[in-house]
């Protein structure tokens, strides 16, 4: 088997400016291996299904806004069956392994791996590994089958555990070849898609047939390329409950406000999607957006005016929204989880108090704040039902592609169509909420919350004498 440095993009040009950035392929680098017809054409729920099978040349375009003469721009390749598969059912060995937080739908996508595989390719040996990366090296496997994931949906978590840090490529690809696995399907985030484009670059080093596919996992919705990831609708829906109670306590007394911390390291979807969902919310605070709590167009007045003019207020923050301003105030001891992200410090703990801190002061408005950090309960919640079909397509789609021999790949939807997209894309960036669109645009519109960025470059010179107006931004 031949190997060779790591994989460089596959970058394939057409006309008119056409791009599909393709994916790894076992014949890349294991020449002439057999191919076998894909059991699918012979099993009865999809014969009836025209065109089953996916054109070798279907693509999906990254952007589908054009104008008449803008080139027709990044594809990816296009997920589902094909024609050939590179293994035979008794010859697969399977292994799934969970990282990362917590998120809604795991369990799902665990089970649909299985199912996937067991009902489509008549594939029987599947693993699971236990407690995330150091799972391969360090725990025992746990063997799944259709049977014993036939319920697991219904719960919260994961039912193989789940890690930070332990990633060690070299001992888990030692893992990998001494229990014989072939197909490696890793469900996480960022992080952990890093974790396994390093395994699959060792795979391909020392020349083996072994797909390493990988399923995002963010509650945070902070991976690139993707529409959205799974869990996401069920963290933005659970959130509702959260923001229902602050509100009904925050209206039931004088001058309540109710606070709402909600997941969101650097990225504030799940923060501005459940503001937009509840119109309940004043007041929302995300890390894309900066923001300032003293003087004119500052947070402390917003949140005055609005308690003078409704009685009552919600402000519903990220925990990665105004990490600056914590860090300022509080001793800031820059410390990092296992996987070496940066743990934040409790944002929604020092807002209230600086809220009830600055009426305390003012002591012409007694106010009673509550706070409310669901956070944990969001993303231990079993996924809701658009979720569950979700992380049944990315689990087939994943299925599909490794039996078709691609490799090297996150699955994703790229504007609603199931894809294989390479690592390098996926982790070469983060999804932000980006505060100059219209989304955000829309969201200061139904909370008529200050822009904290206007004003704080406008006020400097302009308001000296007199602050701007609400109407202004
Ligand atoms: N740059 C990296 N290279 C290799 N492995 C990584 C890298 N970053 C994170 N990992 C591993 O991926 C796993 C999950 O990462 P983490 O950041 O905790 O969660 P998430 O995948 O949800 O972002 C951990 O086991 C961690 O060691
Ligand atoms: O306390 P934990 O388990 O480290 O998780 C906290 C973090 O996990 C998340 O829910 C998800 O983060 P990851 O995607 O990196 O797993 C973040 O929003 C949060 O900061
Ligand atoms: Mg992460």
């Amino acid at each position: 088997m031949g190997s060779s440095v790591n994989s460089k993009p596959k970058v394939i040009k057409g006309p008119a400016g056409y791009v599909l950035e393709d994916v790894p392929h076992f014949s890349d680098y294991i020449p002439e291996l057999p191919t076998h017809s894909n059991p699918l054409q012979d099993n009865p729920a999809y014969s009836v299904v025209k065109q089953y099978f996916v054109h070798v040349d279907d693509s999906v375009p990254q952007k589908i806004i054009a104008h008449k003469e803008s080139p027709r721009g990044v594809h990816f390749r296009r997920a589902g069956p094909r024609q050939r598969v590179y293994y035979e059912a008794d010859e697969v060995q399977a292994a799934i392994v969970t990282c990362g937080g917590l998120c809604p739908g795991l369990n799902t996508v665990i089970r649909e791996l299985v199912c996937g595989l067991n009902n489509m390719y008549g594939v029987k040996k599947v693993m699971g590994i236990n407690g995330g990366y150091k799972g391969f090296y360090a725990h025992n496997t746990i063997a799944l089958t259709p049977k014993s994931v036939n319920d697991i949906h219904k719960r919260g978590g994961t039912v193989l555990g789940s890690s930070r840090g332990g990633h060690d490529t070299t001992k888990i690809v030692d893992s990998i070849q001494d229990r014989g696995i072939n197909q490696v399907y890793i469900i996480g985030g960022d992080g952990t898609q890093r974790g396994a484009s390093r395994i699959f670059e060792e795979v391909r080093r020392r020349g083996l047939k072994v797909a390493v596919v990988g399923i995002p996992k963010t509650i945070d919705n902070d991976i690139p390329v993707i529409d959205k990831s799974f869990g996401f609708d069920t963290a933005v829906e659970e959130a509702q409950r959260a923001i229902n109670a602050a509100h009904v306590e925050a209206e039931s007394i004088e001058n309540g406000i109710g606070v709402v911390k909600l997941m969101g390291r650097y990225s504030g979807f799940i923060a501005m999607y459940a503001t937009l969902a509840s119109r309940d919310v004043d007041c929302c605070l995300i890390p894309e957006s900066p923001f300032y709590l003293e003087g004119p167009g500052g947070l402390l007045e917003f949140v005055e005016r609005r308690l003078k003019e409704n009685g009552h207020m919600v402000v519903v923050i990220a925990e990665g929204a105004g990490q600056e301003l914590v860090s300022e105030s509080m001793q800031s001891m820059a410390k990092q989880d296992a996987s070496g992200n940066k743990l934040l410090q409790d944002v929604g703990l020092w807002i209230s108090h600086k809220i009830k801190d600055h009426f305390a002061k003012l002591k012409t408005m007694t106010i009673n704040l509550k706070y409310i950090d669901p956070t944990y309960m969001i993303r231990a919640v079993p996924s809701n039902a658009s979720d569950n079909v979700y992380c049944t397509l990315l689990a087939q789609s994943a299925v599909h592609g490794a039996m078709a021999g691609y490799t090297g790949f996150t699955c994703g939807l790229v504007n609603g169509r199931q894809t294989y997209i390479p690592f390098y894309r996926i982790i070469e960036g983060q999804n932000k909420v980006i505060i100059t669109d219209r989304m955000w645009a829309r969201l200061l519109s139904s909370t008529n919350q200050p822009s904290f960025i206007i004003h704080k470059s406008d006020t400097a010179e302009e308001n000296k004498e007199e602050p701007p107006s609400e109407s202004a931004k």
